[in-house]
């Protein structure tokens, strides 16, 4: 690998430094990782050879340690920014526990709450005093809100809420930290004031018993079981049979119930959908773009380091990463982890945006925002999952081993596509905003996420040399043509259904996978034009601007030559086009393979983020593997209990003929 890092052409702190924005923001999250690095109660632990409880247990005590002492001794506090600058791009792993105490309750307490019941239960959530979970998915719904089957009846005599599951479907099922950690619940329930619905409403309850930690009277809480990945969450189950609350446990910001059961709202319904808004804005950095950056490393320096087969016959073996196909299969992954991290930084500082307007009950922003955050999270989280498969497979046999770290970066990146919305229903929630975008887009001029809605020009693409197809210019207007034109032809279909007597709701489950490809489209073109224009105005050293523009060529290259046919329909490209544009990926691959080691080393994962034995900043694989290897359970002895079971038995049966 050194001989590879001779051969970079470009400053590699440099680019750290942008990734990160700015060089005071690297030295700050360098500091906060060698505190929590370097400190052997939180540092991460060889993983792969834990059981599901060791795991479990082993998060919970150094997540207790990380925020009761490491912390408080630095005088940082969960929501510091070093801390939250740390968390952001550099995770502690998914070995992590209060994930979603940390990330979901607390936030949403902040959102729900109103002033006094912050102060009453925020210091507490801060110290840990009370852990929480935030639990809206039930056993029967998790997509459809409002179907949630948990009521919270309003008992005016006494003042108080009675909570309850009527039936198992009802059970709530997933929340994070429920199962075993958290002894209080954000408690999404239908709200019934004599006897009529008010919809999904928060409610704090609390679940088990603060001095005990048994679960409370009505109370049936437990861990659901092991999962793909995220095994040290405990995600739970929690069955409330009749719980009464008292009335100033409805979380009460947003809509109130006064003493007499007068029910009074204060901000639009969708206020209450506001806590998944913000998730999906901001999760996508550390759960999956971060996720596929580490697999990218691994794999780029795995690649490196080994040699297999002759690629001149009769010369020496040649690292994998010399086949093109090996440069296919990782160096547009490479490019989408920068190319996504800066769409998803815009995504992020648009929500923060957003809150500020909403300080002033201005929210007129909220359905672009819920739009391009449905829409970022269903793309970003599925593009970075299935980059993370292929570069498992990438790495061959040793690929899937744990040794190699990447299966267990894949199966917590990859539920990123369920959680927080599943993916599909995300993307036609981003669908139903697009259609109502272009069918008024001839009355009304459209800005932010769409404004290349409004430029409804016909035309086609002009360039007849590989060359032009590694302009940034031309990639972007290949990308909004497209997206604008599928978009067209959705809506049309969607119109010219209804105008022949569909039933509206009919037309759009007939239309909805082409609409799952509009959105695809869209958002492709929103990450594009945002890293294309990002670049522009960036000032840095021109090989590392050179390096980001081809970057962003090569993702966009790849995503148009993963869908030639949208272009090629659409009238956009020709097929002589295509073929240009597919060669210009190949020249971009070998353009940017001597630098393929600078730029994973740019994004700066420690050797104990990535827990991997192929993936480590000195390429010393095998030795890693072998020792990695040997500390597996079924080494403590060389012959194991069972093989002697075997042969008391087969010597047994000898003897018995
Ligand atoms: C670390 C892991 C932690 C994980 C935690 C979790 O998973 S927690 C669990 C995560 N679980 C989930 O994420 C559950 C996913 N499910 C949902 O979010 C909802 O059930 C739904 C949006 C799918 C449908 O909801 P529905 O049937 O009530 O609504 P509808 O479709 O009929 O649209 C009506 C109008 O509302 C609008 N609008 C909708 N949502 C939002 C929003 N967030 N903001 C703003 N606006 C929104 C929509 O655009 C439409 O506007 P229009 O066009 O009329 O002007
Ligand atoms: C690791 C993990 C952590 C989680 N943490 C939490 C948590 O902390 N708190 C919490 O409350 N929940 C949590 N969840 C639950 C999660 O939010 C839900 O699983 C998610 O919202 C998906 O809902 P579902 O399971 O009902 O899927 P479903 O909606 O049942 O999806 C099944 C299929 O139906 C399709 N489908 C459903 N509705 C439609 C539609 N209208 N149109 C087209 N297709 C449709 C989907 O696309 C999918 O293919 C977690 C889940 C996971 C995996």
């Amino acid at each position: 690998l050194e001989k590879e890092r001779g051969q970079v052409n470009f400053n590699v702190e440099e680019l750290t430094n942008i990734y990160d924005g700015g060089a005071e923001e690297t030295k700050l999250r360098r500091k906060v990782a060698d505190v929590i690095q370097n400190d052997p109660e939180v540092r991460c632990k060889d993983i792969g050879m834990m059981t599901r409880e060791e795991r479990y247990i082993d998060g919970v005590r150094r997540c207790v340690y990380l925020y009761k002492v490491l912390l408080p001794r630095e005088g940082w506090t969960p929501v510091s920014k070093e801390v939250k600058d740390y968390f952001k791009y550099r995770n502690i792993g998914k070995e992590r526990s209060f994930g979603v105490h940390a990330g979901v309750f607390i936030p949403c307490l902040l959102s729900f709450g109103s002033d006094e019941q912050i102060a009453k239960w925020l210091p507490l959530a801060m110290q840990f005093q009370i852990i929480g979970t935030y639990a809206q998915t039930e056993m029967g719904h998790g997509t459809f809100l409002r179907g949630l089957q948990t009521t919270a009846t309003y008992d005016k005599k006494n003042k108080e809420f009675v909570i309850n599951c009527p039936e198992i479907s009802a059970m709530k099922w997933w929340p994070g930290d429920l199962g075993k950690s958290a002894n209080h619940a954000l408690l999404m329930a239908q709200l019934v004031i004599d006897g009529k619905k008010y919809g999904m409403h928060p409610f704090m309850v609390q679940i088990r018993d603060l001095t005990t930690h048994m679960p409370l009277p009505g109370i049936t809480v437990g861990d659901i079981g092991n999962k793909v990945g995220f095994e040290t969450t405990d995600n739970g189950f929690l069955h409330l049979n009749q719980v009464r609350i008292p009335r100033e446990n409805l979380l009460c910001k947003n809509a109130e119930v006064k003493p007499n059961g007068t029910y009074l709202t204060k901000a639009s319904d969708k206020m209450v959908y506001g806590s998944m808004v913000r998730l999906r804005a901001i999760i996508l950095e550390s759960e999956a773009v971060s996720a596929l950056g580490k697999a990218c490393t691994i794999a780029v320096r795995y690649s490196l380091v080994r040699c297999q087969g002759e690629l001149e016959p009769g010369k020496p073996e040649v690292s994998v990463m010399e086949y093109m196909t090996q440069q296919k299969k990782l160096l547009p992954y490479v490019a989408m982890t920068y190319v996504t991290h800066f769409a998803c930084l815009k995504l992020s500082n648009q929500y923060n945006a957003f809150t500020r307007e909403m300080d002033n009950n201005d929210i007129s922003g909220l359905p672009e925002l819920h739009a391009l955050s449905a829409g970022m999270k269903a793309v970003v989280s599925e593009q970075c999952s299935d980059g993370i498969e292929i570069l498992r497979k990438s790495c061959g046999g040793h690929g899937y081993s744990n040794a190699s770290g990447i299966p267990i970066i894949w199966s917590s990146a990859v539920a990123c596509c369920t959680y927080e919305g599943e993916n599909t229903v995300m993307l036609l929630q981003c669908a139903r905003y697009l259609v109502k975008c272009i069918n008024q887009v001839q009355t009304t001029r459209m800005v932010g996420s769409v404004a290349y809605l409004n430029n409804m020009t016909q035309s086609t693409c002009h360039v007849d040399s590989v060359s032009g197809f590694k302009q940034l210019d031309v990639l972007v207007a290949c990308f909004q043509y497209r997206a604008r034109e599928v978009l067209k032809t959705a809506a049309l279909k969607l119109s010219h259904l209804t105008k022949h007597g569909m039933a509206s709701y009919n037309a759009w489950n007939q239309s909805s996978v082409e609409l799952v490809n509009v959105v695809k489209a869209h958002i492709t073109q929103f990450i594009v034009t945002t890293f294309a224009s990002g670049i522009t105005e960036l000032e840095c050293t021109k090989p590392v601007k050179n390096v980001l523009q081809q970057l962003c060529a090569l993702y966009a290259l790849s995503c148009i030559n993963a869908s030639t046919g949208d272009f090629l329909k659409v009238g956009y490209l020709s097929p002589r086009q295509c073929d240009l544009a597919h060669e210009a990926e190949l020249e971009l691959l070998s353009c940017i393979r001597p630098n393929a080691v600078g730029l994973v080393d740019a994004f700066d994962f420690s050797d104990d983020l990535l827990q991997s034995c192929l993936g480590a900043y000195d390429g010393n694989v095998y030795e890693r593997l072998f020792a990695w290897a040997k500390k597996s359970p079924l080494n403590k002895t060389e012959v194991t209990i069972y093989q002697q079971y075997i042969q008391i038995r087969l010597i047994g049966r000898r003897k018995a003929f």
